[in-house]
């Protein structure tokens, strides 16, 4: 007899590109039938609530983080999604704008924007100057993710992961500047912050941009692997490393 363990994972669907998300899960599951047979996988859209509270994981999408963030205060999801970050027993992926709402701190955030907290990290919304807003750049990530070399990575007006915290709530702030914007709870992650991937000397200039970190079973990324054409590695690696890990 099989026994098949039902799986829920969602994307959050208030703004920006979960349909994307959605079928990049669904084409893994269609691709490797065999690895997955013991499992029902549903994929859902998040609007409401109940929704929410069905889901064994979460993806937020990238899209326009004021939009999203507003959006959720509308429709009464920023208690919800507070209190789904807080449960250690549930994965959530920011892609771009999911990772900024996703983050503790924002530096350059629109008044009333609000964060969720789930990664102790502070972003910076459209970090990469004018002339460069959207690039695609094939990366290697088989530190994390097993011979994937090249992983064609879409950045599209994407957020840096400037400033890595501790998440402690008496944490110095040297910059000390009023328009950083805080997460709206103070819970704090206490896995352990890995920085999965770094840009370096991008533009030519000495820098290293942070583009990608886990803390735990959450997990930030500013590119996004839902446009990368047809290449379902990274949700792959997500349902495999988050979702049944657990
Ligand atoms: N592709 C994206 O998700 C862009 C993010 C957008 N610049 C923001 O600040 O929310």
């Amino acid at each position: 007899m099989t026994i098949t363990k039902e799986i829920v994972v969602g994307a959050l669907a208030l703004q920006g590109a979960f349909k994307e998300h959605l079928d990049y899960f669904q084409k893994v599951i269609e691709l490797h039938p065999q690895q997955y047979n013991h499992y029902s996988f549903k994929f859902v859209e998040v609007r409401t609530e109940s929704e929410l509270n069905n889901c064994h994981a979460l993806v937020i999408p990238g899209g326009e983080s004021t939009a999203i963030s507003l959006i959720a205060e509308r429709t009464h999801m920023l208690q919800p999604l507070l209190d789904f970050i807080k449960d250690e027993s549930k994965s959530v992926w920011g892609t771009c704008a999911g990772l900024i709402f996703l983050a503790k701190q924002l530096k350059n955030g629109k008044v009333n924007q609000k964060l969720l907290g789930g990664l102790n990290v502070q972003v910076v919304r459209n970090a990469f100057g004018r002339q460069v807003n959207s690039f695609e750049s094939k990366l290697d990530f088989s530190s994390f993710i097993k011979d994937c070399n090249d992983f064609p990575a879409v950045f599209i007006r994407a957020p840096v992961i400037d400033k890595l915290l501790t998440g402690d709530v008496n944490e110095k702030d040297e910059e000390e500047d009023p328009n950083i914007i805080k997460s709206l709870n103070n819970y704090n992650n206490k896995a352990s912050l890995e920085v999965l991937y770094t840009l370096d000397n991008f533009d030519n200039n000495n820098n290293h941009l942070i583009v990608a970190v886990r803390q735990g079973n959450k997990l930030g990324t500013s590119f996004h692997p839902e446009l990368a054409t047809e290449d379902y590695r990274f949700h792959k690696w997500f349902i495999d490393e988050f979702v049944l890990s657990k």
